[in-house]
């Protein structure tokens, strides 16, 4: 369903020469849910800005929906459908209306848009606010509405930019229980970008992550945390100096690169927690050490970001990846480009682990 190949996009601002996306390779099959996960200015949109033809690559390729976006943009828009981050609905119509208004651009007779008009509706379950002005509209219900726009030609694939950005948790989950019932009920293939990380852990099929425009891991997210991150285990001591024996013994298995150590508290990084934990904790009470309680952790994505950049995704946020050195060569002049404030979920520190026991 997607196919890209090195794709690559520079822009030049104010003389200087950001490399946006950094020679991408991608392949979706048709019905993934894939998550596009990486800070601010990771290159997300860029990404889905050339997928969607919305801005030609410097260089590279790709076919979508089995379209070149190059040569064929108006096929790749056919089939695709595109959530921005920005709200698509205007305000002249009312809502029905900018949805049949949108199933005209896409070529389809009146009576067709109208009744497509009345699905989708009916799909996000906008019925109720057909007749009203998408101005009135809660945040939510706007994005709602965004995602019925995107859906009205009937789209193999749809993009969606940051669905869930600025919306509370409720309006969050909302979007996330209509957005999997699009998957299941009609099999669309679904490329979102999104901040969240606990909404990429539990509801995409694949994560893929960028990080200053380049691919920096694929897979499920299971996976990439128990391949990159690991399992942790916390165990708070009697005082610092039981810490500080515990934390020698761990660093024999984990390395000392995956053993932290705060006051009482050691934290180590292993590949199954609850595994290693009664035996790490025979080993201790063999030594003397006192051990006050213990706890274990699966990954979070944020763990995965940390092993593979030894950044958070939060520290990283807003650092982007900067302007290259040198002037600006024959990349596209283009305006800056105004950043959201978004919400992130942290990580702590640490790094994987290597071996399981203690004996
Ligand atoms: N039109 C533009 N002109 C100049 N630089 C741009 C333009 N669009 C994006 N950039 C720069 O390219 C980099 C990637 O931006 P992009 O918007 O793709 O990141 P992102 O991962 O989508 O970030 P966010 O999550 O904040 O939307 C950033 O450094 C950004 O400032």
């Amino acid at each position: 369903m997607i196919h890209a190949r090195g794709l690559t996009r520079r822009f030049t601002a104010r003389r200087r020469t950001v490399e946006a996306v950094r020679g991408i390779d991608l392949d979706v099959e048709p019905g993934q849910l894939v998550a596009f996960l990486g800070p601010n200015g990771a290159g997300k949109s860029t990404s889905l800005r050339m997928l969607t033809t919305l801005l030609p690559p410097t260089s590279g390729t790709a076919t979508v929906a089995g379209r070149d976006v190059v040569s064929d943009p108006a096929g790749v828009r056919a089939r695709i459908g595109y959530v921005g981050q920005r709200n698509s609905a205007g305000e002249s119509f009312r809502v029905r209306d900018e949805l049949v208004t949108q199933g005209r651009c896409y070529g389809l007779p009146v009576p067709v848009a109208r009744r497509r008009a009345d699905e989708v509706l009916g799909m996000l379950e906008l019925e109720a606010l057909a007749d009203r002005r998408p101005g009135t509209l809660s945040g939510g219900q706007r994005r709602r509405l965004d995602i019925a726009l995107g859906l009205v030609h009937r789209p193999e694939l749809l993009f969606m930019d940051e669905p869930t950005t600025g919306l509370d948790p409720r309006g969050r989950a909302d979007i996330w229980r209509h957005i999997l019932r699009l998957r299941a009920e009609h099999g669309t293939t679904l490329f979102m970008s999104t901040h969240y990380l606990e909404e990429a852990d539990s509801m995409a099929e694949r994560v893929v992550i960028i990080d200053r425009g380049r691919i920096i891991a694929d897979g499920t997210a299971e996976k990439l945390k128990s391949d990159l991150a690991g399992d942790r285990i916390t165990v708070t001591c009697a005082s610092e100096q039981d810490a500080a024996r515990a934390a020698v013994t761990a660093e024999r298995v984990a390395g000392p690169e995956g053993v932290g150590v705060s006051g009482t508290a050691v934290e180590i990084r292993v590949p199954h927690a609850a595994v290693a934990l009664p035996a790490y904790l025979r080993t201790l009470e063999e030594a003397g050490v006192r051990v006050a309680a213990a706890e274990t952790a699966r990954p979070t994505l944020d763990d995965v970001f940390l092993a593979l950049t030894g950044r958070t995704l939060l520290e990283s946020d807003d650092a982007g990846h900067g302007p290259t050195a040198g002037p600006a060569g024959s990349a596209d002049q283009d305006g800056p480009k105004d950043h959201q404030d978004h919400q992130d979920q942290n990580g702590r520190d640490g790094r994987d682990g290597r071996k399981e026991g203690w004996a």
